[in-house]
């Protein structure tokens, strides 16, 4: 037994023998268009990965090649360092012992909640699956309508039903694409941190598909990033936020004011200071990113110079428009407290965090 993050208790699902997952070289053409160019990415056994991106940027196709309702046109995976899908060898999706949750992978409406958990677990015999499938069920809290039908339950309590049918065989690895989509947020936090919960304690190794860059930092060891069918960027959130490889990847992850410059001795010239830039060549055209975090509004006289045009309330901050010489595109920062109304002359103040600068 154990509590979850409401301080439930919850009895403990089974834990599963994590399993290391590999791509390698991954590459999936649709005639013509090419989905996935190339991708070699390591996940090592019981890392929870999220892949992140653009809608059509690649991330359905490369979990479905891992769970193997998908074929890569070359490039392999392997599974626990053994080949799954290759010029080799094809292992069939049953057969890799992946537990899958599909964001249209419905419910069989026909059989009861415990039938639908324990569908994986034929092989166990009638008494045992049964067992199981209700150890999944009380694990998700929903123990109490094992014999009702899935039709009654609310889309919440589906989604609950559905990953217990995914954990209830012990995968060793578990695929899920995009999970949470369709619930409300505030059931979508809870079932996010549930979720979480269950997978750290059922110790798979878990991919979780996803275009919500705060749901990859809250739910994934490590985040990789696609565009276009390439992976841009694997690492940590902290990597991914304080350290983007490239502009697309500040942009998933920061509101950013950016501000063209060009780079000359070594910095980047802006209404908000002259930044380092040592590792571009002078002349280069950039964009000096800054968060909208990052800026502070001061009394007129201090900082940059600078006229509020509209402040909008977010619930948490403010989100405010303001007019700042020498930069042709509104600024906006993103304070906790009140600002003067429109018209008002302030001033704007960096933050302690140095801009992110990129080639334009
Ligand atoms: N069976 C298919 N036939 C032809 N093109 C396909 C097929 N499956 C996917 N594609 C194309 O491959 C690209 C990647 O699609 P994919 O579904 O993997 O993207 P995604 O990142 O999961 O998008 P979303 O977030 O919208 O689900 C898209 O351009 C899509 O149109």
């Amino acid at each position: 037994m154990s509590r979850n993050a409401r301080g439930t208790i919850v009895p403990k699902a089974g834990v599963s023998f994590a399993k290391p997952l590999s791509f390698e070289n991954v590459r999936r053409e649709f005639g013509d268009a090419c989905a996935l160019h190339d991708i070699s990415l390591d996940i090592p056994a019981g890392e929870i990965l999220c892949l992140l991106g653009p809608s059509g940027c690649g991330k359905t196709t490369l979990l479905r090649i891992a769970a193997g309702v998908e074929r890569p046109t070359s490039g392999r995976v392997l599974l626990d360092g053994e080949e799954v899908a290759g010029p080799n060898r094809f292992v069939l999706p049953e057969k890799r012992g992946i537990g899958l949750m599909f964001q249209d992978y419905a419910l069989f409406p026909h059989l009861t909640v415990l039938q639908n958990v324990a569908y994986g677990l034929r092989d166990l015999g009638r008494t045992e699956a049964k067992r199981e499938g209700l150890l999944a069920l009380e694990r998700v809290g929903l123990a109490s309508y094992a014999n009702r039908y899935p039709h009654i339950l609310s889309g919440g309590e589906q989604q609950r039903v559905a990953l217990a049918r995914a954990i209830a065989p012990r995968p060793g690895v578990l695929l899920m694409d995009e999970p949470f989509s369709g619930l409300d947020s505030r059931l979508r936090d809870q079932m996010r941190d549930d979720t979480l919960a269950i997978l750290h304690e059922t110790k798979a190794t878990a991919i979780v598909v996803t275009h919500d860059s705060e749901e990859a930092m809250r739910m994934g060891d490590r985040i990789a990033l696609m565009r276009g069918g390439r992976l841009v960027q694997v690492g940590s959130a902290e990597e991914l936020y304080s350290a983007p490889s490239e502009i697309f990847a500040a942009r998933f992850f920061s509101d950013l004011n950016e501000i063209p410059s060009r780079v000359a001795s070594g910095k980047a010239e802006t209404p908000f200071g002259s930044f380092e830039a040592k590792e571009l060549a002078d002349e280069t055209e950039v964009l000096v990113c800054i968060r909208q975090r990052d800026l502070n509004v001061v009394p007129a006289g201090e900082g940059t110079p600078a006229s509020v045009v509209e402040s909008r309330f977010l619930g948490d901050v403010l989100l405010v428009e303001l007019a700042v010489a020498g930069v042709e595109r509104p600024v906006f920062v993103r304070p906790s407290g009140p600002v003067p109304p429109p018209g008002t002359e302030v001033g704007l103040a960096m933050g302690e965090t140095a801009p992110l600068i990129f080639p334009a």
